[in-house]
């Protein structure tokens, strides 16, 4: 049987362990869309110092490009799949809309979104209303500590599900998903599964990555210390916990009875570990504010739900974004038209 193609978008620590475990399985032959890390793989492959695969050393996917391709022209065959694995920062263009777009064959290539966040299939419906879109929510633990060097500290772990597109029928769309995860995972041996309600489980998730996340950034912490400080967990985690469950439920989504104590306990005692927007603001990289935080007080502004932590620590986010964004050009002191505080 001929091999699916993916496209990798974004091969730094989770692309970089999902195109090895998708090569690895030997159904799928991948592209992979590299940047900064271009040349150091070309050059000399990618190593990858992995909990689950040991020392892999100047590994290769199938092919390595520093453009996405595209696939309108006919020279490039097209694609089954295109695994997005950027950061999404939806408040900086190219959208992943943008990015992915020349290399999206519509009515046939399945677009996975393994990224954190809600609502991040959103901009992508109106673009692609013919593509299965697919989100793969990741509990993989993966890091770029240098180009094309991965630590990989955490299995390979994913819920794969479909996202609705009302252009493409629901049954397409599972099928799509079911398939990404057999050509994944073939032989069963990894966590990377099939979730048939993947829009709960995102909402799961983002009690831990929007609470622990951007607090973990404005205090540069890590998870453990946080968790020895009750104030934090009382004043700052619980409370947002607390508000991510009310927006769920208003939206008709159950999360578990022990969210509190899944998040607070979701990392070992005493770990060192920062969570990925934390090890971004420490690298002065742009973070994933909207889909972590903003989207959620929206959907809150739209059902009526108080979320005042959750407000309280978007501006301060939002901040810190500013000085980032400052830093690499994208934003200059000025007054916008119409900012009553001029
Ligand atoms: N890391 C983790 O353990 C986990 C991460 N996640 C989520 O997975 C997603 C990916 O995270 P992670 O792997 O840590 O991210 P990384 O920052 O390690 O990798 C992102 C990669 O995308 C590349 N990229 C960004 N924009 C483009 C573009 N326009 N064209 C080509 N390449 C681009 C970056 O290139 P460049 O270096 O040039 O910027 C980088 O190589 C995020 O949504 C994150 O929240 C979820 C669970 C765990
Ligand atoms: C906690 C983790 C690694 C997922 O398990 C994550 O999602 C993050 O750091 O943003």
């Amino acid at each position: 049987m001929a091999k699916a193609r993916v496209l990798i978008v974004g091969t730094g620590g989770i692309g970089t362990v999902s195109a090895y475990s998708l090569e690895k399985g030997g159904q799928a032959e991948v592209t992979a869309v590299m940047r900064s890390n271009y040349e150091a793989a070309v050059k000399n492959g990618i190593d990858i110092d992995s909990v689950q695969y040991g020392q892999v050393k100047a590994w290769k996917p199938t092919a390595i490009v520093n453009v996405v391709p595209n696939v309108s022209k006919g020279d490039v065959p097209p694609f089954d799949y295109i695994l997005v694995t950027t950061k999404n920062i939806a408040d900086i263009a190219p959208t992943v809309a943008d990015i992915i777009a020349p290399a999206v064959t519509p009515g046939k290539t399945a677009i996975v979104l393994s990224q954190n966040g809600v609502n991040i299939e959103k901009p992508l419906i109106p673009r692609f209303p013919t593509n299965p879109l697919i989100s793969s929510v990741a509990y993989t633990g993966a890091t770029e500590t240098s180009l094309a060097k991965i630590y990989q500290d955490d299995d390979d772990s994913q819920k794969v599900g479909a996202f609705r597109n009302p252009g493409v029928p629901q049954e397409v769309a599972d099928e799509a998903a079911k398939s990404y995860v057999q050509i994944y995972n073939p032989d069963g041996k990894i966590d990377v599964i099939y979730e048939p309600d993947v829009n709960r489980v995102g909402w799961r998730k983002i009690a831990y990555n929007g609470s622990m996340n951007p607090i973990s950034s404005i205090l540069r912490m890590e998870v453990g210390r946080m968790r020895m400080s009750r104030h934090i967990i009382d004043d700052l985690i619980v409370p947002i916990v607390l508000e991510v469950r009310a927006i769920a439920e208003a939206k008709g989504i159950t999360l578990q009875p022990d969210l509190i104590h899944a998040v607070t306990h979701q990392d070992p005692r005493d770990t060192g570990f920062k969570p990925s927007m934390c090890q971004d603001f420490e690298k002065r990289n742009l973070m994933e504010i909207e889909n972590l935080i903003g989207e959620r007080l929206r959907e809150a502004e739209k059902l009526n739900v108080p979320t005042p932590t959750l407000k309280v620590v978007y501006g301060i986010m939002k901040g810190l974004q500013l000085g980032i964004k400052e830093e690499k050009g994208l934003w200059s002191p000025k007054y916008d038209p119409g900012n009553p505080y001029e």
